[in-house]
């Protein structure tokens, strides 16, 4: 598994025309099989993880996803990476966490019938039996992150990025969610404030004014940061 940002730029046009940096000339080979992403609200982390499925692009310099540049294949790279955002309105589409499994596996189960079955095996495999037919709206934002989740696994993605997942949970489902990410085998990119979820991660990077400023193992990189935030 493997991100590359080779000098990355990203550059945003503030209405009066004046040039907004978001990210500054970053570069980094992500490889571990967790990295957090921390840092202050505002300082770029939800830019650096756009970069890597495409959602943004970078004004100079490539961001590669196992040695594709995302620019020149985004589809191609979006198979390969899910992306999970903070709040799971954002990306479920269906009104019901069975139909919007379903809709993940439409690539690859043509018949209706047993595409449901396997929604329902899938999401049966999140503990989420008990809600297969319910309204999407009346879920709690942990079941509701949960069957993102488990429509972003439908495609069998390689790598997982996820934009502060656990922001919006109470803490039991903030666990939860903590012990489904750490049971999963793909590499995983976790922006997030929640230094918990960091602390289970391999890596932990941390971006300021659009910049890593520091980048390390959890247990050195953490104590830095939290006295950093004091
Ligand atoms: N498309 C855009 N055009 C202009 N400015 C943008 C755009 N996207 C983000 N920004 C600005 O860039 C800065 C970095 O945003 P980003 O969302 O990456 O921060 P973040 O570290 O994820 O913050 P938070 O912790 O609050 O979610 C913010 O000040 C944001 O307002």
């Amino acid at each position: 598994m493997s991100i590359t940002f080779n000098g990355v730029t990203v550059e945003a046009q503030r209405p009066d025309g004046t040039t907004r940096v978001l990210l500054a000339d970053v570069t980094a080979e992500l490889t571990e099989h967790r990295i957090a992403v921390v840092g202050p609200n505002g300082s770029g982390k939800s830019t650096l993880l756009k970069l890597i499925n495409g959602l943004m692009t970078p004004t100079r310099g490539s961001v590669l996803v196992q040695g594709i540049d995302v620019a020149s294949a985004p589809r191609r790279v979006r198979r390969t990476v899910g992306f999970i955002f903070t709040d799971p309105a954002a990306q479920l589409v269906m009104s019901t966490p069975v139909d919007d499994v379903g809709l993940s596996l439409r690539r690859t189960i043509k018949n209706r019938a047993e595409r449901r079955e396997r929604a329902a095996a899938l999401l049966a495999e999140r503990g989420l039996t008990h809600v297969l037919d319910q309204s999407i709206h009346d879920l709690s934002g942990g079941e509701r992150q949960l069957v993102s989740l488990t429509s972003v696994l439908a495609v069998d993605p390689e790598i997982i990025v996820a934009d502060e997942p656990t922001t919006l949970l109470d803490l039991r489902n903030r666990n939860l969610l903590r012990r489904t990410f750490a049971s999963l085998p793909q590499q995983m990119i976790i922006s997030t404030h929640d230094l918990e979820l960091a602390a289970t991660c391999e890596r932990v990077l941390v971006v300021e004014d659009g910049r890593i400023v520091d980048d390390g193992m959890a247990a050195t990189v953490l104590p830095r940061y939290r006295e950093r935030m004091a």
